[in-house]
């Protein structure tokens, strides 16, 4: 039988650890999208340390590329699914919209993002209103510690779902989003699961990452210290949390009573993890702000709900990621036209 054909677009932590499950399966063939380590991978492989897998030398998956591959050209055969795997940071181009259009098979291509945040799948349903869009909820730890070398230190765990969009029966995008899963895990031995509600896990997990990650990046601190500082908990994790509940409840979203003690507890004592917007600030990179933050506080203002402490630190990492993009020389220190404070 024909494999099914899926592009990686993005192949550092997760998505590595997603491209071996997926061709480990035997059902999948997968293309990965490969930028500053696809010269490593080309010469040597990825070597992938993970606790789940064990360690695994020169691992290739049936193919690598730095470009996204044009399906247009009509020299590659379509792509049965397109797994985006790359960090989505909306304030800087190319948004993933823009990156993955060459790839998309209009009404074929089923494209699954396995990104944090929450909204991340609108833009991509008016941009390709005939392609099933999958979400992927991803729990799992992984790392490129070197260009092409993961380190994998939390069991792959996710939940996937269809999103609707408006011009593609609800029937498709969920046998879709239920072949993904039964390709990546067809033995079930994997924590990763089809999730009929997964816009619910989304404003779960955004519980998560709205609050540890920012507090972490702002601190420079791993989630251990965090919750060891009772202030820093008291004062600005749990009213995080809280406040996400109340968005959540007000779009229609109950979260289960165990929220806070889900994200307290979500990292075990013995570790100290310092959540990937912290990792990324302390490498110099571009943070997603916008789909973590910025998005639930839009979502709290259309739905008027008070998010004192989000707004708060949202202030923060927009100051953050402007030191960012300026050191990156992404940003110059200029007046922008009505800016009132000139
Ligand atoms: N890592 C984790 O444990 C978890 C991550 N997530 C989410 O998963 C997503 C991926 O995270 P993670 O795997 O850590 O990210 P990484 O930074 O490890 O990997 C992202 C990869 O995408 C590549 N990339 C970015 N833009 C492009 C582009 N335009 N074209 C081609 N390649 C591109 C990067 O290349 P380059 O190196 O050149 O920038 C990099 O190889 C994020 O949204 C994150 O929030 C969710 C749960 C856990
Ligand atoms: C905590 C983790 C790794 C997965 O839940 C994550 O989402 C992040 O660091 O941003």
């Amino acid at each position: 039988m024909a494999k099914t054909r899926v592009l990686v677009v993005g192949t550092g932590g997760i998505g590595t650890i997603s491209s071996y499950s997926l061709e480990k399966s035997g059902t999948a063939e997968v293309t990965a999208v490969m930028r500053s380590n696809y010269d490593a991978a080309q010469q040597n492989g990825i070597d992938i340390d993970s606790v789940q897998f064990g360690q695994i030398k020169g691992w290739r998956p049936t193919a690598i590329t730095n470009s996204i591959p044009d399906v247009s050209s009509g020299t590659v055969p379509p792509f049965d699914y397109i797994l985006v795997t790359t960090k989505n940071i909306p304030d800087y181009p190319p948004v993933v919209s823009d990156i993955i259009a060459p790839a998309v098979t209009p009404g074929k291509s089923a494209i699954i993002l396995s990104q944090n945040g929450i909204n991340i799948e609108k833009p991509l349903i008016s941009r390709f209103p005939t392609n099933p869009i999958i979400s992927a909820v991803v729990y799992t730890g992984a790392t490129e510690t070197a260009p092409a070398k993961i380190y994998h230190d939390a069991n792959d765990c996710q939940k996937i779902g269809a999103y609707a969009s408006p011009q593609v029966p609800v029937e498709v995008a969920e046998e879709a989003a239920k072949k993904f899963v039964q390709i990546y895990n067809p033995d079930g031995k994997l924590d990763v699961i089809y999730s009929p509600d997964v816009a619910k896990a989304r404003w779960r997990k955004i519980a998560y990452n709205a609050s540890m990650n920012p507090v972490a990046a702002i601190l420079r601190m791993d989630t251990r210290r965090i919750r060891q500082s009772q202030h820093v908990a008291e004062d600005l994790i749990l009213p995080i949390i809280h406040e996400i509940r109340a968005i959540a409840e007000a779009s229609g979203v109950t979260l289960e009573p165990d929220l806070v003690h889900a994200v307290i507890h979500q990292d075990p004592n013995s570790c100290e993890f310092k959540p990937s917007m912290c990792q990324d600030y302390e490498k110099g990179n571009l943070m997603e702000v916008e789909n973590i933050i910025g998005e639930p506080l839009r979502e709290a203002e259309k739905l008027n709900v008070s998010t004192p402490t989000l707004r708060t630190i949202y202030g923060i990492m927009k100051g953050l990621q402007l030191r960012v993009k300026e050191a990156k020389g992404l940003w110059e220190p200029t007046w922008q036209p009505g800016n009132p404070f000139e």
